[in-house]
């Protein structure tokens, strides 16, 4: 059976992270993730996992800049010292929620430069996250959203976790972008299943209700099933209607 995981950094963005959490468990998902909670208190979004029972899967590091745009440091040469403390920033945040991944976001670069410095910068991530049983997590950005980002494919990701060969360091699976720079989603899910540390899903083209658009989730999930997948599909969409509307869960449960 599917289970989901509603991304709170899309759904009920305009609640305070505790509430967020209450209302993703009264809408009947099986975890959360998130995507910069620092502003607020750790121990306030531990007590809101540990009255509903659900597990914060993941949250992503600073992006840095915003008035500048921009979106992730690790793959941007020169601002190493910048990078790893968005890292050690979200490894203290993701011990005190007790979260089971940190996605690393590259930021907007190209080239060899910029690739060795992700590497290194992901090389200080799994080293620091190892002792607390934290995964690491690389995405593939697309184009559209994020142009010139640094990571765009399952293939460059491929190439990267390999060079990395850590076992704590692995792909963040998301079919929105994925169907949007490489389609053939469902033999990549198979090909890439060993170094997939989550999936995520929305519609595709309008990032809305993963039951519409041009990806049809009821045979990409049944796949997986068949795969043995069980853990919890990340939810990452943003409502047609502007207010949450969950009763698409319906459809895959
Ligand atoms: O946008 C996404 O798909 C992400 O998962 C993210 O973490 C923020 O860019
Ligand atoms: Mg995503």
């Amino acid at each position: 059976m599917t289970t989901f995981s509603a991304n709170l950094g899309f759904l009920w963005n305009d609640r305070p992270l505790p509430e967020a959490i209450k209302l993703a468990y009264q809408a009947g998902y099986s975890a959360v993730e998130c995507h910069w909670p620092y502003q607020f208190d750790a121990s306030e979004v531990k007590a809101a996992l540990e009255e509903t029972g659900l597990q914060m899967l993941g949250l992503n590091t600073d992006r840095g800049n915003l008035a500048n745009g921009e979106n992730g440091l690790s793959a941007l040469p020169g601002r190493e010292a910048e990078a790893r403390a968005a890292i050690d920033q979200s490894i203290d945040y993701a011990i005190k929620i007790e979260a089971l991944n940190i996605h690393v976001m590259a930021g907007f670069s190209t080239g060899e430069e910029a690739k060795k410095t992700f590497i290194n910068n992901l090389l200080y991530a799994s080293d620091k996250a190892k002792p607390h049983n934290i995964n690491i997590l690389i995405e593939p950005l697309n184009h559209y959203d994020a142009p010139n980002y640094f990571l765009q494919t399952s293939e460059q990701a491929k190439d990267i976790l390999q060079e990395i060969g850590r076992d704590n360091v692995k792909l963040m699976f998301d079919c929105y972008h994925l169907q949007i720079m490489e389609g053939d989603i469902c033999r990549r899910l198979t090909q890439l299943l060993p170094i997939i540390g989550h999936i995520q899903i929305a519609s595709v083209p309008d990032r809305s209700e993963p039951n519409t658009g041009e990806l049809n989730y009821g045979y990409v999930l049944s796949e997986l099933d068949k795969l043995g997948y069980s853990a919890p599909i990340g939810a990452e969409y943003k409502s047609k209607a502007g207010k949450v509307d969950s009763s698409w869960l319906d459809d895959y449960r």
